[in-house]
């Protein structure tokens, strides 16, 4: 049996080409929204679900961090960096002088604000669940949209022509995508790992956030994104979401974890998963698996009087 995967559809958006490479055999379920995608992979619909976390240009998907730390737990299985480049599409017979009512995802229009200032600066934009959901709805006759802004393949899959390619502020736009299912077995430390963490405080005091950081510090985990998002409970109420190098079962990780755990009011565990660009851990002097393993027979060997 294929394995069933949700994501943020219709055909054409940017996470059906995440979900492609990552399985390229999986039966793909759209969905209409991040929530959605991820309420079908937690309800079993689907095996699983491939979702955006973050943007190089934009930064922090929101929804899905809110999603993560939320709903019923998920974990990451794999990740996958996906260059993004946004095309204007339109009906045919469209010109760009004809454009006042412009449709599209949040996100791209953050990522194509200055096209839009330089070229479409009349231009009413409107916000789409999808940037594919945008270019279906503007290939409709009467549409009160004159263009879309999408994937270049989402244009060809709605019959929409390109007005413009490459309309991103910077060309060199990756947005990275996660594969999640339910909790499960997790896969194998490759050397090259990422782990991701949801941590909520107990209580709020001086040095809250830097007692936090120390557990990574002291350890030599390097961070390698933080993020403050409100717990809705008033203002100045936040949890924290942690990506940083190395595995679970990494001894560094591992007490990093623990000690998170002792000191926080909880640690929301979303997994270990292979980094999607193989890049290493550096690891700093004295945080090896090796040097936890023989600090510990040392104390165990003290503590027998063994001095
Ligand atoms: O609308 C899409 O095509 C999506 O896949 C969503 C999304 C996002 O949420 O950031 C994905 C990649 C791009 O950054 C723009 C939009």
């Amino acid at each position: 049996m294929s394995l069933r995967l949700a994501y943020l559809g219709p055909e054409g958006t940017f996470t059906e080409e995440a979900l492609r490479l990552m399985k390229p055999g999986a039966e793909r379920l759209p969905c209409a929204t991040v929530s959605a995608a991820l309420n079908a992979c937690r309800a079993g619909e689907a095996d699983g679900a491939v979702v955006p976390l973050e943007n190089s240009l934009e930064g922090a998907i929101t929804t899905t961090l809110d999603e993560f730390a939320w709903g019923e737990p998920l974990l990451i299985s794999a990740e996958l960096l996906l260059p993004v480049q946004f095309s204007l599409l339109a009906r045919p017979d469209t010109e760009l002088r004809h454009i006042k009512r412009v449709y599209t995802h949040p996100a791209a229009i953050t990522q194509c604000r200055g096209f839009i200032a330089r070229e479409l600066p009349d231009a009413v934009v409107v916000a789409a669940p999808s940037t594919a959901a945008a270019a279906q709805e503007v290939s409709l006759p009467g549409s009160p949209y004159d263009a879309a802004i999408a994937a270049r393949i989402a244009g060809e899959h709605y019959g929409l022509v390109e007005i413009a390619a490459n309309i991103g502020d910077r060309s060199d736009t990756v947005t990275r995508f996660v594969r999640v299912s339910r909790p499960g077995p997790l896969p194998e430390a490759t050397g090259s790992d990422r782990t991701t963490l949801v941590v909520f405080l107990a209580d709020d005091h001086p040095g809250a956030l830097l007692e936090m950081l120390t557990e990574f510090s002291v350890r030599g985990v390097n961070l390698s994104r933080i993020e403050s998002r409100p717990t809705g409970e008033g203002i100045g109420r936040y949890f924290f979401h942690f990506d940083f190098e190395g595995h679970v079962s990494d001894a560094r990780v591992g007490e990093a974890l623990s000690g998170l755990h002792r000191i926080c009011g909880e640690v929301r565990f979303l997994g270990s998963y292979p980094r999607a660009d193989g890049v290493a851990p550096q690891i700093k002097r004295g945080t090896a698996d090796a040097d936890f393993a023989e600090a510990g027979d040392w104390l165990t060997r003290i503590r027998s009087g063994q001095v």
